[in-house]
């Protein structure tokens, strides 16, 4: 059955799963606070990618208008605009899917936490999984994972969104789905920055196990289910995400491999690189909680206490191994 859906968002992310849920015959309309967008996705033009063809995607500036628009939200925004976005608009008994992943900066909020904080009486949902935006424009297969708390209205939605080539599995553990998408962001810039050394494949298989165990932790700390970080939103989009060219927090940690400065290489990559923020938002969980946390240590002291890359990779490799948490 055909539905009406408003996407917070017309960055990659928002275009393709507003690409998406268009060609599945719901009614859809964007919002994003750049005219450009918002012009482009009027006009049937691809804002990121002029070569490719795009249905006519209605798109407005108007967060009253957007929010009005529907009963199922979708924010697919940069994590750090979301309070600023959902403080001015009144969201009150939607059905919400949060599409963003990464933790919010000063409160290490989940995204799905930000949401319930700021709307009411609505019913949250997080959408995650190794989903490259330009894959999905495309129609190629794709699988994700849909998670929250009341299976019955997930399913519903899950018969909306889903077609052949974007299949859509069920989750009830949202903390696991929502940090397994916000804490491989942070993998994939150590395993760029390792990629970028040329430090070969080796490395980067070590890094991404490592990585896994690290975000095992951390989200078991925070009240995660283990088994879901070997599912689509932990390990599978962790592979997707370290390993491709495709990805922004991959490619900001090659550039810096490279020998750029973080600064230098956010402005290169001029796209959101939610891992960035992310890891400042880790750095803090992990020293109030006290969670073994060495790869995002490591990189917070990079990224921002100016420590030099030989001597981060030094103390990395070089600290002592088999602590009792190091097989976990
Ligand atoms: N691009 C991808 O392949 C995927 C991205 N995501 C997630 O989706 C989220 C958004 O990412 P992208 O769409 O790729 O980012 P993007 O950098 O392509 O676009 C961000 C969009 O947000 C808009 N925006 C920023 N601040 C705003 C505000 N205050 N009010 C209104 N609009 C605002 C910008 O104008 C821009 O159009 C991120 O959390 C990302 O991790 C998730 C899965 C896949
Ligand atoms: O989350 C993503 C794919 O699942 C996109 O990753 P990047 O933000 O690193 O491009």
């Amino acid at each position: 059955m055909s539905q009406k859906f408003t996407i917070l968002g017309g960055g990659r992310w928002g275009t393709a799963l507003a690409s998406h849920l268009s060609r599945l015959g719901h009614e859809v309309l964007v919002y994003d606070k750049n005219p450009k967008v918002v012009e482009s996705l009027n006009a049937g033009v691809n804002p990121y990618l002029e070569s490719q063809s795009l249905e006519r995607i209605a798109s407005t500036q108007d967060l009253k208008e957007a929010i009005d628009f529907s009963q199922y939200l979708v924010v697919a925004l940069p994590v750090q605009a979301i309070r600023s976005v959902l403080e001015k608009a009144e969201v009150r008994g939607k059905v919400i899917i949060s599409a963003s992943k990464g933790l919010e900066i000063g409160t290490h909020k989940r995204v799905s936490q930000i949401i319930e904080e700021l709307s009411q009486d609505c019913q949250i949902f997080c959408l995650s999984g190794p989903s490259f935006a330009v894959e999905v424009m495309k129609g190629l297969p794709t699988a994700v994972v849909l998670a929250g708390q009341d299976m019955e209205q997930a399913q519903r939605l899950r018969e909306l969104i889903s077609s052949p080539y974007f299949r859509v599995y069920l989750c009830d553990d949202i903390v696991g789905v929502e940090l397994g998408g916000a804490l491989k962001n942070v993998i994939a810039i150590a395993c760029g920055i390792s990629d970028g050394l040329g430090y070969g494949h080796n490395a980067r298989a070590a890094l991404m196990t490592r990585g896994l165990a690290e975000m095992v932790r951390i989200g078991v700390q925070l009240g995660a289910k283990r088994d879901t970080f070997y599912g689509l939103s932990g390990m599978g989009d962790l592979f997707l995400t370290a390993s491709s060219d495709l990805s922004r927090n991959r490619t900001f940690g090659y550039l810096i491999g490279q020998g750029l400065s973080a600064e230098r290489a956010l402005e290169r990559i001029g796209q959101v690189v939610e891992g960035y923020h992310t890891v400042k938002a880790v750095k803090e969980l992990s020293d109030n909680l006290q969670i073994y946390a060495p790869i995002s240590q490591a990189l917070y002291s990079l990224l921002f206490e100016g420590k030099p890359l030989e001597e981060v990779l030094k103390d990395l490799l070089l600290r002592p191994s088999l602590s009792p948490y190091e097989s976990l």
